[in-house]
């Protein structure tokens, strides 16, 4: 074995996490954690012992997704004097990121492929983050003194995966461990429909029952969204109330985006929806026609000239949607005022999709001239569209199914991560109030 070449010695032990240390003189490891697997939403504590007093060294993180886009993070730091460094205690001196960031290698992982997310579809395997220290700085950073493996999970230890096909309803139901019953949620994502799993999983770690709901581009459900009738939401919150591990009367509904949308019209006009979480959602029908027994909204017109480039080239379609308060467009507006639920709105303040914080506003507005109770709203500066669990990176931009092509999302990285981590907290803890959880 070449001096410097990494020889993995694979090691669990109850301090640390899967070790691959390479030898190279002093021999220096990093350890992680809690040790072993962890789930995504997780934090983990870095620290590299066995350097030298000072040293510079440069820490890289990678991760392959599922369809093989490769996502990297680097950052460079300096040892302390004894030869230490704790990514809790250490600010990054540049990279991906500057600062005391101690998950900063998760959240600025950016793909190598344009316009590509961070998703994870089949939440029964896990990403596997590499995590490398080499020696010295940029510009190339020297040899490799040691590795790690974090296994990064997305079904939390005894939560149970059910998918769902009861009458039209196609979805997934995660289970927490134990007879329950459970507060119940339906989830919903937005525009590209098919079956995303990974928030339902992960909220489902955290005590409640989560069902993921598909509305199109999935299973044997319509292909596009151009049409959407209520009465297939009102078949699966019924459906969710009806099991017997779910703790009534009511259900949680989370949504983001269109699936925020979806989530205001369901408490608009269904009944036995108790709490409702919209992410980044409008207060209007947006790409396709709403159908409930006698009443229909039909899309809110929007006008492409209205469409920008941002200074890196991506569209911006912000401002293209039309106002939902003049004219005709009037008739695509959710009314909101008749929801009896009580509500949290979590917004983005950068969001380039849609205007989340008007609609915010405008829904509390309406809710409170009709009486209801004034909605929790919280504001993330420099938070863009895509607010997901924690440490998921930002991505400015990639294809809006809407649009047909690359858009940008908004956000600025750091503070994307941080509203990211504060919107899972503030999430869990309304509902476990509204849905009479644990605390
Ligand atoms: C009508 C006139 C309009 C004029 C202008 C409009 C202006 C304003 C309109 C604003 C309207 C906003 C309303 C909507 C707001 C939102 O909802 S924003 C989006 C929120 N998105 C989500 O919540 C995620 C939803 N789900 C998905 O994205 C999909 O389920 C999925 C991509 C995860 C899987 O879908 P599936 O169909 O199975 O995927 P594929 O067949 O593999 O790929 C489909 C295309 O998506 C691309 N793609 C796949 N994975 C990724 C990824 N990780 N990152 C980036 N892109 C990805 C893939 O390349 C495919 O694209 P192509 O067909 O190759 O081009």
């Amino acid at each position: 074995m070449e001096r410097g070449q990494a020889r993995p010695t694979a090691h669990d032990s109850p301090k640390q996490g899967r070790l691959f240390v390479a030898q190279v003189g002093m021999a220096a490891t990093v350890s992680v954690e809690p040790a072993g697997p962890c789930c995504w939403d997780e934090p983990v504590r870095i620290a590299v012992r066995g350097l030298a007093p000072e040293q510079p060294v440069t820490l890289r993180a990678s991760l392959r997704d599922e369809k093989g886009a490769l996502f990297r993070a680097h950052a460079r730091y300096c040892a302390d004097a004894g030869g230490q460094l704790d990514l809790a205690r250490a600010p990054a001196l540049g990279g991906s990121f500057a600062g005391l960031e101690p998950m900063g290698l998760l959240w600025a992982l950016q793909p190598d492929r344009p316009f590509w997310r961070l998703t994870k579809r089949d939440v029964q395997t896990p990403l596997a983050v590499e995590l490398e220290v080499l020696d010295g700085h940029a510009p190339e950073p020297g040899q490799l003194l040691a590795r790690a493996l974090l296994e990064r999970r997305f079904l939390p230890p005894g939560v149970r995966r059910q998918p769902v096909r009861a009458g039209r309803v196609r979805a997934t139901l995660f289970l927490p461990p134990g007879p329950g019953p459970f507060p119940g949620i339906v989830d919903m994502f937005g525009v590209g429909g098919g079956l995303l799993e990974y928030r339902a999983s992960l909220l489902a770690g955290k005590g409640f029952a989560v069902m993921a709901l598909a509305y199109y581009n999935y299973d044997d459900l319509p292909k596009s969204m151009d049409t959407l009738h209520l009465e297939y939401f009102e078949e699966a919150v019924n459906y969710l109330i009806s099991r017997p591990e779910v703790k009534g009367p009511g259900i949680g509904l989370l949504g983001h985006s269109k699936g925020g949308e979806l989530g205001l019209t369901m408490t608009s006009f269904l009944k036995g929806i108790t709490a409702a979480v919209i992410i980044n959602g409008s207060i209007v029908n947006v790409g396709g026609t709403l159908h409930y027994k006698d009443v229909t909204l039909p899309p809110i017109g929007a006008n492409r000239s209205r469409i920008k480039m941002t200074k890196e080239g991506f569209a911006d379609i912000v401002d293209a949607l039309n106002s939902p308060l003049e004219g005709p467009d009037q008739k695509s507006l959710i009314p909101v005022e008749r929801s009896e639920c009580t509500f949290l709105f979590l917004v983005g303040q950068d969001d380039h999709n849609w205007k989340s914080e008007f609609y915010a506003n405008e829904a509390s507005k309406r809710l409170q001239a009709q009486g209801k109770a004034k909605p929790q709203i919280i504001c993330y500066p420099e938070a863009g569209h895509y607010i997901e669990p924690p440490y998921f990176p930002l991505c400015r931009a990639s294809l809006h199914a809407l649009v047909g092509g690359p858009v940008f999302w908004g956000g600025e990285p750091r503070a994307h991560a941080v509203a990211q981590v504060d919107a899972w907290k503030q999430l869990q803890t309304f509902f476990h109030k509204h849905l009479g959880g644990e605390s």
